[in-house]
């Protein structure tokens, strides 16, 4: 063996990086500190206050945001990242050996996830650098539109020409609408063969796009007596299963294309469809039949594939750890595309970056949705180094598991028992589709373990965290990777009613999570979730309850200006210095974290107040909901976030627009509106106050000058609202958003005038 090679196959395929995190966890240990100082004195000095009732609700909150800090705080304390080297790859492991992957692509809605988004998602995906025989992809049409199928059909027909083009000229971004924005290549450094070829293909994605769009505009795209006759008469909520072999890789050979398989799972208004886990469940079952790959690939509809090479970098986490049960899953991070400059509505997990790094260093990454590779056997409920040799899993165990499909159980005790990862046993999806068929009925699931001890698990919107915690809880540990360039980029809200919706999803499903037997201090005590990654997936969970102490802690200040009572220490006393601390040293120590990441000053003020603006109105929404569902009065929903089509349309987004804060008539702004007002109402109160007592006294003796700045910040952080109560069209908050609101910001004050006396 020459000493090249022996160097290369030596060298590990993933690193774990530790980042010396020495001054930041000081800090943080400061700002807990004074935290508890806080609460310390508030107890010590609570006999002594003639208003008990702020100082007891400062109180409360403080003790929650202190909680919530100590989450915070444990979650962060070790930072560390993997890098992995997929250059290392192909000397260590033989092409032959690398494993079948699965992909799963999910779209629900043709009109808020427009086709040719999907398509090129799909086109990204096909041209992936890994060999093409190891790869089927699976699109998952919730909508079970004929659009759809039809703009995979003629996607198909172009990958054909697009998928050697990408591999012969090695091109970097493989989406091409992505691809085509930018200029052509320029001369000097391509040859002519190059610049005749891209002009063909921009020609030919010009075409696909003609045609999908012209298809769009038809009710019905096709021709009834075609392939399409299943499509006659269907509603996208009541039809049978439609699957449909799109495209096939008979012969396996590599430089082909993937097998391309379309399905619309059968519906029926008396089924509940699990939304997007259901969807999931179905892909898994389907597939598993059809190719059963050992590891499955699952993106959102708008998460194009940026980076071809991410399957070798996933690859090199799978292979590169001795310990299977170091690696139960690879996610990727989600970035965007088209996310709007400094994220005012502060929703693209940039702030995340940390708590990402923290958990690197304990069971791993979370499951987040999309862009994340898993084991079959993991998804199928296993646990770590369990061994299971086919013949050892009984029939009847399968049969209670995965249902009644013979072909499903049989995939099954292979994909536990590891021997569907033998080329032998790859398979022509085409012969399958029969069984595929019955496995993707909406009964099937009944009296199976599916959503409920395997697969994608249900009861809640985030079924990502559900799913990834019932993961960790059987001891597997997962692994976050961040390659460069962007592994996948998908599509952010850009408007704030978006936004907003996606937000008190999050937060609901978030808080649904608590209340599964998922419960994070269950999975501790009865499983295998580590306890400080259980604290973490607390804070997680904990979301949308945050939004009621930071209602009242917003509201406090103003409590305090109109009925001329305390809940901050006086400006002269020493004790102030502690508040002020608080709030001084988090706001730099925020300042300086994102400065690390290279982000501007003014994501950092969006992130800041943005982080208030929603905890205090969708997150809000999100406790409403789940309080409801405990009690049994509401079910949940899944709304789409719809994904936008102009940015790919090449239509300039109006760029001086371009996130400007727009408002529909959402309940979820009212609280917003109402903390803003009675704020307001303070602030005039106040001054109106300062007026009357003219110049001789003391005015900081009448009002608590921390009770005004905190009233003074609120507004800042609302201040966008300030602007809608004043703006017209969609930049206005609609008037009777605002008469609503008016009314029960009025209530409250007048109530507060009434009853302070007595508290
Ligand atoms: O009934 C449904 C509803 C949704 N989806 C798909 O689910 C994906 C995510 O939906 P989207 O509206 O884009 O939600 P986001 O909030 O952007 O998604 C984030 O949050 C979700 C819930 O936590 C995760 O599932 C996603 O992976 C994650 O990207 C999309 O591909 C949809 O097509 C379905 O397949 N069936
Ligand atoms: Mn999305």
């Amino acid at each position: 063996m020459d000493t090249k090679t022996q160097d290369s196959t030596s060298l590990p395929l993933q690193e774990k990086i530790v980042i010396n995190n020495t001054i930041p966890r000081a800090i943080e240990l400061v700002i807990l500190s004074l935290l508890i100082s806080l609460l310390v004195y508030r107890v010590v000095t609570f006999k002594d206050q003639d208003h008990y009732f702020p100082w007891l609700l400062a109180l409360l909150c403080e003790s929650w945001f202190t909680f919530n800090w100590i989450l915070v705080v444990n979650a962060k304390w070790f930072q560390c990242m993997t890098k992995t080297y997929p250059e290392r790859l192909l000397d260590r492991v033989n092409e032959l050996e690398l494993p079948a992957v699965d992909i799963f692509v999910t779209t629900a809605d043709p009109i808020l996830e427009p086709s040719i988004i999907t398509m090129n998602t799909m086109l990204s995906l096909l041209a992936v650098d890994y060999p093409a025989n190891k790869l089927a992809l699976y699109l998952s049409d919730d909508a079970c539109s004929p659009l759809m199928f039809y703009s995979l059909l003629e996607t198909a027909k172009f990958a054909k020409t697009w998928v050697p083009f990408c591999k012969k000229y090695n091109v970097q971004v493989r989406a091409p609408f992505r691809y085509f924005t930018s200029n052509p290549p320029s001369t000097d450094d391509k040859s002519l063969e190059f610049q005749q070829e891209w002009k063909k293909m921009k020609n030919e994605y010009g075409i696909l796009y003609k045609k999908i769009e012209i298809a769009a505009q038809s009710t019905y795209p096709c021709d009834r007596d075609s392939d399409f006759g299943v499509f006659a008469d269907v509603h996208r909520s009541n039809h049978p299963t439609i699957i449909k072999v799109v495209s096939e890789n008979k012969e396996g050979t590599p430089n082909e294309l993937p097998h391309v398989i379309y399905i619309s799972r059968e519906k029926n208004p008396k089924h509940h469809h699990h939304y997007k886990a259901g969807a999931m469940n179905v892909l898994a079952r389907v597939s598993g039949v059809m190719t059963n790959a050992p590891l499955m690939l699952n993106v959102d509809c708008d998460m194009y594939a940026n980076n071809p090479q991410v399957f070798l970098h996933a690859m090199c986490m799978f292979f590169g750890f001795k310990n299977e049960e170091d690696c139960g899953f690879v996610q990727f991070p989600q970035a965007f595309y088209n996310g709007l400059k400094d994220d005012p509505f502060g929703t693209q997990l940039v702030h995340l970056f940390y708590m990402a790094n923290g958990v690197e260093s304990m069971q791993g990454a979370f499951y987040g949705g999309s862009n994340c590779f898993h084991r079959r056997k993991v998804i199928y409920g296993s646990s770590p180094n369990y061994a299971i040799k086919t013949g050892n899993l009984d029939n009847e165990y399968l049969h209670k598991m995965f249902g009644k499909s013979t072909e499903m159980r049989e995939s099954a005790a292979q994909a536990l028992s590891g021997s569907n990862s033998k080329m032998e046993n790859r398979r022509i999806p085409s012969s399958f589709v029969e069984a595929a068929i019955q496995v993707a009925g909406c009964s099937y699931e009944y009296g199976t373990a599916w959503g409920k001890k395997m697969g994608w698990m249900y009861g809640s919107t985030t079924e990502d965290i559900l799913t990834g915690i019932s993961i960790h809880g059987r001891g597997w540990k997962s692994v976050y990777c961040i390659p460069e360039p962007a592994p996948f980029l998908g599509c952010a809200p850009l408007t704030y009613p978006v936004a907003l919706i996606q937000q008190k999803r999050w937060a609901t499903g978030l808080l649904e999570v608590f209340f599964t037997n998922k419960n994070p201090l269950l999975l501790t005590i009865n499983g295998k979730l580590w306890f400080r990654q259980a604290l973490v997936y607390m804070w997680l969970c904990f979301w949308a309850a945050r939004s009621v102490p930071e209602i009242c802690y917003a509201i406090l200040p103003a409590y305090c200006i109109i009925t001329n009572s305390r809940f901050l220490p006086g400006i002269s006393e020493l004790t102030f210095l502690i508040p002020m601390g608080i709030f001084v040293i988090h706001t730099l120590y925020g300042l300086w974290e994102v400065k690390r990441l290279g982000v501007s000053v003014r994501m950092w003020w969006n992130l800041q107040r943005m982080g208030r603006v929603n905890t205090m109105t969708a997150w809000l929404f999100g406790y409403w909901n789940v309080v409801l569902k405990v009690l049994g009065l509401s079910q949940m929903v899944f709304d789409v976030t719809p994904k936008d089509q102009s940015s790919l349309d090449g239509d300039d987004i109006d760029d001086a627009n371009a996130g400007r804060f727009t408002y529909d008539s959402s309940p979820m702004i009212v609280p917003g509106v109402v903390i803003l007002l009675v704020n307001l109402t303070a602030l005039v109160s106040g001054l109106s106050g300062l007026v009357n007592i003219g110049s001789s006294e003391n005015w900081m003796a009448v009002y608590g000058l921390g009770e005004v700045f905190c009233s003074v910040f609120v507004t800042l952080c609302f201040w966008e609202y300030l602007k809608g109560l004043f703006g017209n069209g969609k930049y206005g908050i609609p008037s009777s958003t605002i008469w609503k609101s008016g009314g029960l910001a009025l209530l409250f004050v007048q109530s507060w005038r009434r009853s302070s006396q007595w508290f």
